[in-house]
């Protein structure tokens, strides 16, 4: 049978990172962890370009315009949306991910969902880097296999 998959090697890929600023007590977290996890398996910092927006509505349309300006082989999303009591979760959320999702398809580039959607403030810590591992680091491998399974392919 024959099978094909991305490696986790370094590769010349160019890696967008779009980040939100909403809680950015956790997701400069996600950030670091995304950073640290492409330097460690090769990744130049030339590599990165570091795209901020204010929060996890405005990460999808920030993916489409990196994916049609930018050159980058992969975009990493980061972000963080914690529900707050309010039916606002739900549509940010949602909204967030479904573009993300529609912004990849469209564009045909890798996007890894690196964004928190969780219940607390204490679960988005658990996955920033504590108890539960560090998503934007998880995110970041994703990344790295994708674009290499990209490459493969072709
Ligand atoms: O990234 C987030 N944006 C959030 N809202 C802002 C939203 O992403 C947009 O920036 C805003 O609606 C302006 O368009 C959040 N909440 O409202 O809870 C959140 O938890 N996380």
């Amino acid at each position: 049978i024959k099978t094909t998959e991305g490696t986790l090697q370094g590769n010349g890929g160019n890696y967008a990172i779009v980040v939100a600023r909403w809680n950015s007590f956790v997701v400069e977290h996600l950030l670091d962890g995304a950073i640290d996890t492409l330097r460690r398996h090769g990744i130049s910092d030339s590599q990165m370009h570091i795209i901020r927006v204010p929060g996890a509505f405005e990460i999808p349309m920030a993916c489409q315009q990196a994916a049609a300006h930018i050159d980058c082989d992969a975009i990493i999303a980061l972000g963080a949306v914690i529900r707050g009591g309010t039916p606002h979760f739900e549509y940010v959320a949602g909204e967030c991910t479904k573009g993300v999702a529609q912004v990849s398809m469209d564009t045909g580039k890798p996007i890894a969902f690196g964004v928190l959607t969780v219940d607390s403030i204490e679960q988005a810590v658990e996955r920033s880097g504590t108890k539960a591992g560090n998503k934007g680091a998880e995110a970041a491998t994703t990344a790295l296999e994708m674009v290499n399974l990209m490459t493969s392919l072709k």
